[in-house]
């Protein structure tokens, strides 16, 4: 897939209208606070990405809304992609007519790389589940489907929790009422028929993630990967844990196991990373994901993904560099931005949101 055109208005600090990266490897060189990040964003957003933070601090200051509009080309022809942002929210277009995310996800797309990737490594298990949450609801509406309805039940039955709880003179939760062990016995069988089809769901897709990331990181650094999934996709055990469980979730008024507390557990030559691994380590291994994500959209839509990397130099030393930049070259378009160019393609230089056209 290529980009081959980005028209935007007031998004961010962005100034120039038109953004049309030509086929091959560009990078967008500025110094800080110049924009650089924006721009990638803005063609992230356009392509129907995933929104990291808040809709409104991307309108540019002082501005009600904001307006990007990209035309791509992919092995089935030219399509033209239209977003809107203001405050209540934002509308896509897809050749003119109103689009939801879902009708985006069948064309590839984007992958953005970055520094904030390091969180995939160190950061609490939610990133890594909503990294696993995202690229699963790209692929599957199934899983999407019941995502939206485990979090109900999970909702439902912390309620519950919450309302049963009834301290006893020891601090316990045995006062809790039959009826209310009733419907959490009720609740169980909801999260578990959901729960372990999701869980089952994400192992069958790490099965196919994980040699794509072995492989991007050995590409990067000598090592050997490996990603687990922590909890159980047996529906017995679920059930069992969950029926073990109860005394505590209802003095915490929380439901303790599922796979909404699950993690994806990343190991380097056998050993947890975020504990034992080097802060490039980390970093190349953030990297090796991004770049199995995109190998995987790639199998998937037979075409590959626009790859867009912020900071591209950045905690990377010239091996890293070296492979990262092989990679990106190899492919029909790839978008780098940084502090310096890398010596080779086409390079774009911003400054204060202004580049040239
Ligand atoms: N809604 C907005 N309206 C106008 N300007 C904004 C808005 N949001 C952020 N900015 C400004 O955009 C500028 C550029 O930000 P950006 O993150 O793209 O820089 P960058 O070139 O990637 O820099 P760095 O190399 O430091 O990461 C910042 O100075 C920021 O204040």
């Amino acid at each position: 897939m290529r980009l081959l055109r980005l028209r935007q208005k007031n998004f961010r600090n962005l100034f120039t209208p038109v953004f049309a990266p030509g086929p091959g490897l560009t990078t967008v060189v500025g110094g800080n606070a110049q924009g650089k990040t924006n721009l990638l964003e803005a063609i992230e957003l356009a392509l129907g990405g995933e929104l990291r933070n808040g809709l409104a601090e991307r309108i540019a200051f002082g501005q009600g809304e904001a307006w990007l509009h990209a035309e791509i080309e992919t092995q089935f022809g030219n399509s033209r992609l239209e977003v809107k942002l203001s405050r209540e929210g934002r509308e896509h277009r897809l050749n003119e007519a109103p689009a939801s995310l879902r009708e985006l996800a069948q064309l590839p797309g984007a992958v953005l790389l970055g520094p904030d990737d390091l969180e995939l490594v160190l950061g609490p298990p939610e990133e890594r589940r909503r990294f696993l949450d995202v690229l699963l609801s790209r692929f599957s509406a199934r899983y999407r489907s019941m995502l939206s309805q485990y979090n109900r039940a999970l909702q439902q039955r912390n309620a519950v929790l919450k309302s049963g709880f009834r301290p006893t003179s020891r601090g316990q939760g045995e006062g809790a009422p039959s009826s209310t062990r009733a419907s959490i016995g009720i609740w169980n069988h909801e999260l578990v028929k959901y729960g372990s089809e999701i869980l089952s769901l994400r192992r069958r897709m790490l099965a196919k993630l994980t040699p794509l990331a072995r492989e991007a990181y050995r590409e990067l650094a000598p090592g050997e990967l490996n990603l687990e999934l922590s909890e159980t996709t047996d529906p017995d055990r679920f059930l069992q844990t969950l029926e073990d469980n109860l005394q505590d979730d209802l003095q915490r008024g929380a439901t303790s196991v599922g796979p909404h507390r699950d993690d994806l557990v990343i190991l380097l030559e056998g050993r947890e990373a975020a504990r034992f691994g080097s802060r490039g380590e980390c970093r190349s291994i953030a990297l090796a994901l991004r770049l199995a994500e995109h190998r995987l959209l790639w199998q998937h839509y037979e075409e590959a993904p626009l790859l867009l990397v912020d900071e591209w130099h950045s905690e990377l030393d010239n091996r890293r560099r070296g492979a990262l930049l092989a990679y990106a070259q190899s492919l029909p378009q790839a978008i780098l931005a940084g502090l310096e160019t890398p010596g080779t393609g086409a390079v774009i230089e911003i400054e204060a949101g202004v580049w040239s056209v």
